[in-house]
């Protein structure tokens, strides 16, 4: 099966894993992973964890070839399960000198998640100020993305724990972004296909 591939552990995820727009995947409502979590779930969310790291540093994305991503959602992979990764980077710090020094918390945001929903959110929505791309669309989609400026989720972790964390900001973007994908929506169907850019008040605009 798809999934018993990428768990091989000599399979490091690349960008051929990853299926593109068409796939009909990508708009398929995964189903919730079975509790307590398989070996192979477990496995799958440490690969997708291990893909981000490895997107992110500039050594291996050169050498795998791979986008930088910091979310990754099993649909991507082809597997409906709802299945998530989140590894959000600290910015790196500016010393005295004006010179960039690595920040003491390496991650703002590093989880698993499973069978993560939202619980309740924010009447206030939000948009990353430049909009937002998908590692599943290989096209620029201008425009903001409207989702809600602050969510309450739950989901499991790899351990069968329980978590109720409420997220705002980037971290919020990116949790609403990889949960849609676990649905079967795509970034671009919250983008008024009118007024892409348009700033209806009350919109946060975060950086
Ligand atoms: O479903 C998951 N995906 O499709 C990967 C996406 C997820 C993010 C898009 C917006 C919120 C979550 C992803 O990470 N990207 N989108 C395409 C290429 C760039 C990359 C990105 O935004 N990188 C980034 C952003 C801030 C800081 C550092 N790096
Ligand atoms: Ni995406």
């Amino acid at each position: 099966s798809v999934q018993e591939n990428l768990i091989k552990a000599s399979h490091l995820i690349n960008m051929d894993d990853i299926v593109r727009e068409g796939n009909e995947t990508l708009r398929t409502v995964a189903d919730e992973v079975s509790l307590p979590l398989s070996d192979e779930d477990i496995l799958l969310g440490e690969k997708m964890m291990e893909f981000l790291r490895n997107s992110q540093n500039p050594v291996m994305a050169e050498k795998m070839q791979l986008r930088p991503g910091v979310g990754l959602a099993a649909n991507q992979l082809d597997i409906a399960k709802k299945i998530i990764a989140v590894l959000i980077p600290n910015d790196p710090e500016i010393d005295e000198n004006g010179n960039e020094v690595a920040p003491k918390e390496a991650y703002k945001m590093s989880e698993i998640m499973y069978n993560a929903k939202i619980v309740s959110h924010s009447v206030q929505d939000a948009a990353i100020e430049s909009g937002e791309g998908c590692l599943s669309v290989d096209r620029e989609v201008p425009g903001l993305v409207i989702r809600h400026a602050r969510v309450t989720v739950e989901y499991y972790d790899k351990n069968n724990e329980k978590h109720k964390i409420r997220l705002k900001g980037f971290p919020s973007m990116c949790v609403q972004h990889e949960i849609d994908h676990t649905n079967g929506i795509m970034f671009y169907d919250h983008i008024n296909e009118k007024e892409p850019w348009a700033v209806k008040d009350g919109l946060l605009i975060i950086q």
